[in-house]
């Protein structure tokens, strides 16, 4: 397994690219360790594909380099580059068994039979196929011939990187849950370097140590699953990530305060730099309460989502969701809203513009 490194990285489908706007990643560096299991998390179109495409090799970028363990791969071909890939749709060959499907990255590489037989058996057994073996692998149901590809991609142990992009999409919506849980065990089994590709938050969450969020061809934040939780370093983390989203609201800066409604609100800590341009206040929905005094607002939706309530508010305008236990209001009772101050964020233009308040 190796580490890899993505230094300076652009990549522009045109030729002469001029403006940001023409890249389809602009600017990325990355350090995925040895081992690590990441997660690249993004809407359709961030540039998830073309930047696995530049780690496998299939694109080479219009700038920067590739490094696995510090060795420029930039410009070698795919096949030199020792990468095992998990694609959407099963990779298999259906008039093998699942043994040979299994068994042929490694006879493919000259294994000799007994090293193949038990690596076969452990990866077997770690995905639960063993009953499977002796099968023909054109019987078997979609969600196992995934599980077969996830087997031929982890079955080698030479490889520098295992690459998932999105392979849990052909899987039945009630066993999805079930190889989420199974591949983060076997990242803890296999311990090899693990980066999966999805625009789904709980497969990203769930799988990965480390997520690295991705919009508009950018990174927008590296962290861990609570991390990105509970500070988001950009307003799209906070509205991508959770259910719902963090909370967004337009706000005025007067001397270093936050104001909302021409109302006082009271931040995290102090605001970094003079807070000029777009200023927004992000708080998520767990850490805004309902009480007898705060900002008013009008109930306008009251939602059951079973383990809680999703109560929203207008306040002047803008629509604030607050998760609530207990009984909710009706829909246009007057409320008061109350953010927790250490869960209360201003953001710039976007970026997290508060430090917390230290001590
Ligand atoms: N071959 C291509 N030629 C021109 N533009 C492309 C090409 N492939 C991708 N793009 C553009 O590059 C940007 C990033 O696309 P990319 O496929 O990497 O995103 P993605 O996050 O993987 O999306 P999806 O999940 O839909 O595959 C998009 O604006 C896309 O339209």
């Amino acid at each position: 397994m190796a580490k890899i490194t993505l230094s300076n990285l652009r990549h522009s489908y045109y030729p002469n690219p001029s403006s940001p706007s023409d890249y389809a990643l602009k600017e990325i560096d990355l350090d995925w360790s040895d081992g690590g299991a990441y997660a690249l998390l993004g809407p359709s179109g961030c540039g998830k594909s073309t930047l696995l495409n530049i780690i496998s090799g299939l694109l080479v970028p219009s700038e920067g380099r590739i490094l696995f363990d510090g060795q420029d791969v930039t410009e070698l071909a795919p096949d030199k580059r020792n990468i095992a890939q998990v694609f959407q749709f099963p990779v298999i060959y259906d008039t093998m068994s699942v043994y040979d499907n299994l068994a042929f990255p490694l006879r493919n590489r000259g294994r000799d039979e007994d090293t193949v037989r038990s690596r076969v058996m452990a990866i077997a057994e770690m995905l639960e196929v063993t009953d499977m073996l002796d099968q023909k692998a054109a019987g078997l149901s979609p969600d196992n011939k995934q599980k077969i590809s996830m087997g031929r991609g982890l079955v080698r142990e030479d490889v520098n990187v295992v690459m998932f992009d999105e392979p849990l999409t052909v899987i039945d919506p009630h066993l999805k849950w079930k190889l989420r849980s199974k591949l983060k065990e076997l990242h803890q089994r296999v311990k090899a370097t693990m980066i999966y590709v999805t625009h789904d938050q709980t497969e990203a969450l769930t799988f990965a140590d480390q997520v690295v969020v991705m919009q508009l061809g950018e990174v927008v934040q590296i962290g861990t699953p609570v991390e990105l939780f509970e500070r988001p370093a950009h307003t799209f983390v906070g509205h991508f990530i959770g259910s719902p989203g963090m909370n967004v609201l337009p706000c005025e800066v007067s001397a270093g305060q936050a104001m909302l409604g021409g109302q006082p609100v009271a931040l995290e800590g102090p605001i970094q730099g003079e807070a000029k341009g777009q200023t927004e206040i992000g708080i998520r929905p767990e850490f805004v309460s309902l009480a007898e005094t705060g900002l008013p607002a009008t109930v306008t939706k009251v939602s059951d989502l079973g383990r809680h309530m999703v109560v929203e508010a207008d306040l002047n305008g803008t629509t604030v969701s607050a998760v609530i236990n207990g009984t909710p209001p009706e829909k246009g009772a007057q409320v008061h809203l109350q953010f927790r101050p250490d869960q209360t964020r201003l953001y710039v233009d976007g970026w997290i513009a508060t430090n917390p308040q230290e001590g």
